[in-house]
């Protein structure tokens, strides 16, 4: 793993040692929006109208990012609008790798590595390479690299073209949905990362225990309601979801996010299987290249890359929250 600087590659991990060993995720670069109408959204500059066949995505099916894009994809039911390239999910000294088997290389010629793909945009790029990418074909750039933005623009900026109105991000609720948000990605989302890749006791300690009475405060909130913002699912649901779901597999062992695991909640283990049974949701998760990407791809952390057999999970079994009314409130 590495980054940009000036233009060129490093080989270089996270530097934690000027944060006493905790982890601080830098700010996506790439902050443009697509739009019905090519106006700018709330950053960034205009000129990405929503075309059919225009946007391309990159993602690893092992990121917790790339996956809410590559949900809403679905969910918004823009496969044949917006082109898809899988990375490999081994990220080694070059970063993430394009073309392999399991990938083909996308609408850009001649690169192997993503972080090619983004010298393409700005050949003096400095920063990280991460999953997803928006690429814009028309223009050959990239539109944007911040998932967050990125599921609200295929939430509603296609509409016209794809007639699927579906709404997860609806103005009555924005308010509490962006509530919710900010705390599930402070504590959680982004809290298992800095829970694994601490290099300190101390930042592990802090981040674990913050992390953990997130996960109990989500636990009492589901106690009450099916879903975070009572019976319909948002756009909140989702953003939590693709952490949830990665989480017996990979957090609790791989980043030591272990006081509890998520079967060990009644509520938040039934809620993931019922987000996880919603249609199409399923075939978005691959387990098999979320282990080997976490237990693969971080030798500081696991240096021998063995990837274990288990935990043995299954979440197509059934669960319980069709007990909460069609209110998403208990009856
Ligand atoms: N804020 C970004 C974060 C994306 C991100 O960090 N992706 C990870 C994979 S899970 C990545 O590509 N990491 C490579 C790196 O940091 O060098 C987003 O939500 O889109």
């Amino acid at each position: 793993m590495g980054l940009l600087v000036d233009g060129v590659w490093r080989d270089q991990w996270y530097d934690t040692r000027s944060n006493k060993g905790a982890f601080v995720r830098a700010e996506a670069q790439f902050r443009n929006w697509v739009t019905a109408d090519g106006r700018a959204g709330p950053s960034g500059t205009g000129g990405f109208r929503a075309e059919a066949g225009r946007y391309h995505l990159y993602v690893s099916l092992a990121c917790p990012w790339a996956h809410r894009t590559l949900i809403f994809r679905r969910l918004k039911e823009l496969q044949d609008l917006v082109g898809l390239t899988v990375v490999d999910p081994r990220m080694g000294a070059n970063g993430w790798e394009l073309g392999s088997e399991v990938s083909a290389s996308g609408p850009v010629e001649g690169i192997r590595y993503l972080y090619e793909l983004y010298l393409r945009a700005v050949p003096d790029y400095s920063g990280r390479v991460t999953v997803p990418v928006l690429w814009d074909r028309q223009r050959r750039t990239i539109v944007n690299n911040e998932s967050s933005e990125i599921i609200r623009m295929f939430n509603s900026a296609f509409d016209a073209l794809t007639g699927n109105r579906d709404d997860y991000y609806p103005v009555e609720l924005r308010e509490q949905i962006d509530a919710v948000n900010q705390r599930v990605y402070a504590e959680v989302n982004n809290g298992v990362y800095r829970v694994g890749f601490a290099t300190s006791q101390q930042a592990y300690d802090e981040a674990c225990e913050r992390l953990f009475v997130a996960l109990d405060w989500l636990e009492e909130r589901l106690s009450g309601q099916r879903y975070l913002l009572g019976g319909r699912i948002t756009e909140a649901d989702w953003r939590l979801f693709t952490t949830l779901v990665r989480f017996d597999a990979v957090y609790v062992g791989h980043f030591k996010a272990n006081l509890r695991r998520i079967e060990d909640y009644p509520n938040l283990s039934g809620y993931l299987r019922d987000l996880y049974q919603q249609p199409g949701i399923a075939a978005t998760v691959d387990f098999d290249q979320i282990k080997t990407h976490y237990y693969a791809s971080h030798p500081t952390i696991n240096p021998t890359g063995i990837i274990p057999r288990g935990p043995l999970l299954d979440y197509a079994r059934p669960h319980d929250r069709a007990r909460f009314a069609e209110s998403g409130l208990l009856s």
